[in-house]
């Protein structure tokens, strides 16, 4: 493996030192300039007559860039764009993406990026990342000894099963942790060769990919029981053994193995569940928000749930420690928080089959308290009659299941209801931004987890903020990075959404906000940062120096610049 040493020099272009040369040092995506090599470098690294004579401004380099991604009139089509400039130039890649966040977040990120997971094979170009299948087997360390760099420091797994609303989507997955890692990028600023997708390609079971000829991933069923525990202990100790210093995000896996994975190895491994963990952060965040716009406490909640999975539960959790520390206990606690799954509110008769419901779950006499007959009617319809949330959560991935009537019935019982319907991609989302607001005459607060225009109504225009975990995993990741942090704990999510809540202006809120804008994702994620490292120290997860946390985040924050280039 190559060393590529940089010099940095305060107040000049930082010197790297570049041990490529010619078509080598063209092809390497990490250190490629494109027609930005000045004629000093063409000459010093053989590059001379490779490139056409005029060498471009980084400024022109860019805006050339952007227009041959922007004339491309389709979403999968950018995607397809840009992925292939990552590819070539991830520091053009980077520069485009910071420079207009709120144009392509929707492209690389939710909801484009689900729409290119569900097409990977079939506009399948180059591999990123690393693959695991069940073939490696006994072998994983090797694979992982051919990561494209030797300092991994940030790596997004995935196994498919649950990728956003969509469901299993094998082998196409990947898009999601190359997704993940590049906001890292973009809002933490870890460096690119930092940052390694994998993909435990174990299998699928959806049939339309099985039966597809282009499909390419393992073309199995799903590694399930035993074996599947086996290979991923495997992953976890070649990943100990080998990247010591790494952070692992877990990523769109299934329920049952989200939390069984994220249990297990939250005491051995450097790791967190973005789902379930990140999600609830950001939930936080903005129902936080939402009672400050409408000078409510804590306590004064009723929160429905709808979405018994990983990011239902880890909600509710984030949730319960909110209410605690506002007063709230006992029955009231259990009271103030119902998560619905498909047969409708938990109750615990006996029948709950999956452990991590069973902490939400209401007992019998609990239901019959509110007026719902515990063998009776406990659908969304009749928790929200019964209860009267003030509070309303989607994470069901079921397009429109939060109807007019449902949203009628649950503002006759709170002026301004606080609606998140945070689903991902957009075709998934329980409820659209524009009827929230029409049915509830303007009243509703209200986020998403994918993108959604502003909402005019009755000459007042109200913004949608992005209720999405990507204000909360770049920051939690770069600050115990920044202390070294040897483990992650949900307290670490509580102060990440209390430091987001922070970055919401009272202009924000005015205007209904419940997020601040994504245009300041890399400040908000810096703020966040430092308050999690310092968490960390004071949680004696790290051992750093509490007064160096500032300095040490932004030293790692990295800004996609050339520098210029010497010869070794
Ligand atoms: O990727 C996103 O946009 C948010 C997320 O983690 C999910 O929906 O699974
Ligand atoms: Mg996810």
């Amino acid at each position: 493996m190559q060393t590529f040493r940089l010099h940095r020099r305060p107040g000049k272009q930082d010197q790297l030192e570049v041990p490529l040369r010619g078509r080598a040092l063209l092809a390497h995506p990490m250190y490629n300039k494109g027609t930005a090599f000045t004629m000093e470098e063409r000459r010093a690294f053989g590059l001379e007559g490779m490139l056409p004579d005029r060498t471009s401004s980084s400024e022109v380099q860019k805006k050339r860039t952007y227009q041959a991604i922007v004339r491309k009139s389709d979403a999968i089509e950018r995607y397809i764009g840009l992925a292939a400039l990552q590819d070539r130039n991830e520091v053009l890649f980077y520069q485009l993406l910071e420079d207009h966040l709120d144009e392509f977040l929707p492209i690389v990120y939710t909801p484009t990026v689900g729409q290119a997971c569900k097409k990977y094979s079939h506009i399948f170009r180059r591999g990123r990342g690393l693959w695991i299948t069940p073939r490696d087997r006994g072998r994983v360390d090797e694979i992982l000894a051919n990561a494209p760099y030797e300092d991994a420091r940030l790596i997004v797994v995935t196994d498919n099963e649950r990728i956003l609303g969509l469901g299993d989507l094998g082998a196409g997955g990947m898009g999601i942790p190359i997704g993940k890692l590049a906001l890292y990028t973009v809002a933490a600023g870890i460096h690119p060769s930092q940052c390694l997708p994998i993909s435990l390609d174990v299998g699928t079971d959806n049939e339309e990919l099985l039966n597809d000829e282009f499909y390419v991933g393992f073309r199995e069923r799903r590694l399930r029981g035993e074996a599947y525990d086996e290979l991923v202990e495997e992953f976890v100790e070649a990943v100990r053994a080998r990247f010591p210093k790494a952070l692992l995000q877990w990523e769109d896996f299934k329920k049952a193995n989200a939390f069984r994975l994220l249990d297990r190895y939250a005491d051995r491994l450097l790791s967190f569940n973005d789902d379930i963990q990140g999600t609830a952060a950001v939930t936080l965040a903005g129902v936080m928000a939402g009672c400050r716009i409408v000078g409510q406490s804590a306590r004064e909640q009723r929160v429905l749930i709808l979405g018994g999975g990983a990011a239902g539960i880890g909600i509710a959790r984030q949730l319960r420690e909110w209410l605690r520390r506002d007063g709230v206990e006992g029955e009231d606690l259990t009271r103030a928080i119902a998560v619905l799954d498909s047969r409708g509110l938990l109750i615990d008769d006996g029948k709950l089959s999956d452990e991590y419901k069973k902490e939400f779950a209401w007992r019998p006499e609990d239901a019959r308290a509110i007026g719902i007959d515990p063998e009776g009617e406990r659908d969304l319809a009749a928790v929200v009659r019964a209860l009267k949330p003030t509070v309303l959560l989607g994470t069901s991935g079921q397009p429109g299941i939060f109807t007019e009537d449902i949203i009628r019935d649950m503002q006759a019982g709170t002026k301004r209801p606080i609606i998140l319907p945070i689903s991902n991609p957009t075709a998934n989302t329980e409820a659209r931004p524009e009827d929230l607001i029409q049915w509830t005459k303007g009243r509703a607060l209200v986020a998403t987890g994918s993108p959604f225009d502003a909402v005019e109504y009755e000459g007042k225009t109200h913004e949608i903020a992005q209720g999405n975990n990507v204000y909360i995993f770049p920051g939690v990741g770069l600050g115990a990075l920044a202390v070294e942090a040897h483990r992650i704990t949900d307290r670490l999510f509580t102060v990440a959404a209390e430091s987001l809540a922070e970055c919401i202006s009272e202009d924000d809120l005015a205007r209904g906000r419940l997020y601040p804008p994504m245009s300041g994702l890399r400040d908000i994620t810096r703020h966040i940062a430092i308050a999690v490292g310092r968490a960390c120290i004071d949680e004696g997860l790290a051992d750093s120096d509490r007064s160096a946390v500032e300095k040490r985040v932004d030293e790692m924050m990295w800004q996609a610049e050339y520098p210029e280039y010497v010869p070794i």
